[in-house]
């Protein structure tokens, strides 16, 4: 019971000390202590102490007792010794994180009776001894990380390609003492799973006749998604004086954006705010030519115009959109926008763009293809100015916000939660805006698809901004939203998008509507992956009480739609699949969606 998985905790903390002292013992409950997790029947399971200073070896008698343990963390700190024999009774065992210690000896063969490990790393450790045979038990792990420990003798000896082999997805037994030829089944994996040892074969070079090698050059190149050898003493040394010189550049960097946020805020209340933008306005008076089509725009050669699109019914001169009182609504890649009061009827949202580098007519034409996209799932490109540096897109504004807001802002006690039928209508609205895009030429993509880029309409309908944005931008100034979790792992310069890379994003969107996580989300990244890896880690049967957003699963009628929820989370896991030709296409998404719902539902058409 909760007693007995408290006092473990707390021998635990006698034992290796380090940030366990933050602990506040004097609480009934251990549920609230820093990196520990408790389910509904007030079980602990989850410990995630990374990096918390701990040291020394963990004595028998703790784990023994923390039997509900899913997720156990204790990487990158100073334990030694060898593993405690008892680890062996958390048989619910899912994750296990030891890398990064000083634990030694051999692996020991309690960890094989854990069948449920999905994720075992060991990596970075001093463990010794041949790689045993016992692995061919964990026949559900996807990851099995070893790289960096003492480990000899070869792996197909120990039968390790037979089985285990197929299943994982992450593999890295980089120098080690190992030798003999690479099994089949781990043919795989890059060659950097295999540098540093003595091992032969693919994928590195071929075997001689004595089935060896020599060994490899250890590898420290930076290939995304791949686990590195240790560094030397000298570059870790490098990159601390690097990160404290970076950390001290992004407080100034930071002073000084904070500063102009202030000014911005204060020009917010004035009532010719995008006038003091500095927008060059011209000396007579300026035109506005409603339902000018694109093409005399580019032809036309007095540009400082406000040019429309399509049928806009509210026209607006230049001079009433520099007038009109406007408050920043925020900065994102490709500028800042601004929402603008034009008269009690109209607002509108402003977009300044920068770093568009292009000359003004290849400009006018790029955003003429914008201004001709027209679906109710997309927010609309009413107009545009532009004259040399200064750029600016007209949008309608969307009160309701964006979908990001929706999910994540307001979480203080007033929050209404965001019921299933809400989130699978705007999960479709803003799939079918994608696929119109997609549908209107092979190469054409959005570039950017984020929940802030998914805006609702007061009936929460969904629509689409920001398309067409990421290739009127240069490269540099698309900062790499892959940080924030949203980016494919294919895609390495920011305004080289695809159709497939698009997918990877709006399956993050999906991800996130299911779980009420920002991709984001530092404490979901503490294992190091983002939030589409970590989902994928979840075994199907854990959904319920680990994937699903808790507020969903308050909700009432929740059973009637887990069905709905589950076919949705496996659509977002395929549309976030590594390999971008095992996603779906759009329209097939938007199949897919249409199809989940029960019959009778809204959303079928
Ligand atoms: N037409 C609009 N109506 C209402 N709010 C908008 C509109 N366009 C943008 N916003 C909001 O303004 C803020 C800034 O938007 P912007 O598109 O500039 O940046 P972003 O979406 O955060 O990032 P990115 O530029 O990478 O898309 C966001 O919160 C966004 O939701």
């Amino acid at each position: 019971d909760l007693a007995a998985d408290k006092s473990a905790l707390l021998s635990l903390r006698s034992a290796v000390g380090g940030r366990t002292f933050l602990w506040n013992t004097e609480q009934t409950t251990p549920c609230n202590w820093t990196g520990v997790a408790c389910d509904g029947a007030n079980r602990v399971t989850a410990l995630r102490l990374p990096g918390f200073a701990l040291s020394g070896n963990i004595p028998e008698g703790i784990f023994g007792n923390l039997t509900n343990l899913r997720t156990l963390s204790l990487r990158l700190n100073a334990l030694t010794g060898s593993l405690p024999l008892d680890l062996g009774a958390c048989a619910d065992l899912r994750r296990l994180y030891l890398q990064g210690n000083r634990f030694s000896g051999e692996i020991p063969p309690l960890l094989f009776g854990l069948s449920n490990l999905v994720r075992l790393d060991l990596g970075e450790n001093e463990f010794t001894g041949e790689i045993s045979s016992g692995f061919k038990n964990l026949t559900r792990l996807k990851t099995l990380y070893l790289e960096n420990n003492k480990l000899s003798g070869s792996l197909l000896d120990l039968g390790l390609g037979l089985g285990l082999g197929l299943g994982l997805d992450q593999f890295n037994v980089s120098n080690n003492s190992l030798n003999g030829s690479i099994p089949k089944s781990l043919q795989k994996f890059d060659s950097d799973s295999f540098l540093g040892t003595s091992l032969c074969g693919k994928p590195l070079g071929a075997c001689s006749d004595e089935g060896t090698v020599p060994s490899q050059p250890i590898s420290v190149g930076n290939i995304p998604g791949k686990r590195k050898s240790k560094l030397s003493g000298g570059a870790i040394a490098g990159i601390v004086i690097g990160c404290v010189v970076g950390f001290l550049l992004i407080i100034l960097v930071l002073m000084v954006l904070f500063r102009r946020k202030g000014d911005e805020r204060t020009r917010a209340v004035d009532v010719e705010t995008i006038k003091q933008l500095e927008i060059e306005v011209p000396g007579e008076k300026t035109a506005v030519e409603a339902n000018e089509p694109s093409t005399a725009a580019v032809n036309s050669s007095g540009a400082r115009k406000l040019v429309f699109f399509g049928n806009a019914t509210k026209v607006f001169e230049l001079e009433d959109l520099l007038r009109a009182s406007a408050e920043v609504l925020g900065k994102g890649t490709f500028g800042t926008a601004y929402k603008a009061v034009l008269d009690a009827a109209t607002m509108v949202a402003v977009k300044r763009l920068k770093d568009v580098t292009m000359a003004d007519r290849e400009f006018m034409e790029k955003i003429a293809v914008v201004g001709a996209m027209d679906h109710e799932n997309l927010v609309p490109l009413r107009a545009y100015y532009c004259s040399g540096d200064e750029k600016l897109l007209v949008y309608d504004f969307m009160s309701m916000g964006s979908l990001s807001a929706l999910l994540h802002g307001n979480k203080g006690a007033g929050r209404s939660p965001l019921d299933w039928e809400v989130r699978a209508r705007i999960a479709l609205g803003a799939a079918r805006g994608l696929d119109y895009l997609h549908s209107q030429d092979p190469l054409s993509s959005h570039g950017n698809v984020k929940s802030s880029n998914i805006l609702l309409t007061n009936s929460h309908d969904a629509r689409v901004s920001d398309f067409g944005l990421a290739q009127l931008v240069g490269s540099s100034s698309a900062t790499p939203n892959r940080v924030t979790g949203y980016r494919a792992p294919e895609v390495t310069d920011p305004s080289r998008v695809s159709q497939k890379a698009d997918v990877y994003s709006f399956g993050v969107v999906l991800l996130e509507l299911l779980t009420g996580k920002a991709p984001s989300n530092s404490a979901m990244n503490e294992e190091g992956m983002d939030l589409a890896r970590w989902v994928h880690s979840v075994e199907r049967e854990e959904w319920r009480r680990e994937v699903f957003d808790s507020e969903l699963m308050s909700l009432e009628r929740v059973d009637s739609v887990e069905g709905e929820m589950e076919e949705m989370l496996q659509l977002g896991i395929d549309c976030t699949e590594q390999h971008p030709d095992k996603r779906p296409v759009m329209v097939e998404v938007v199949r897919r969606i249409q199809e989940l719902r029960q019959p009778g539902s809204e959303l079928v058409d």
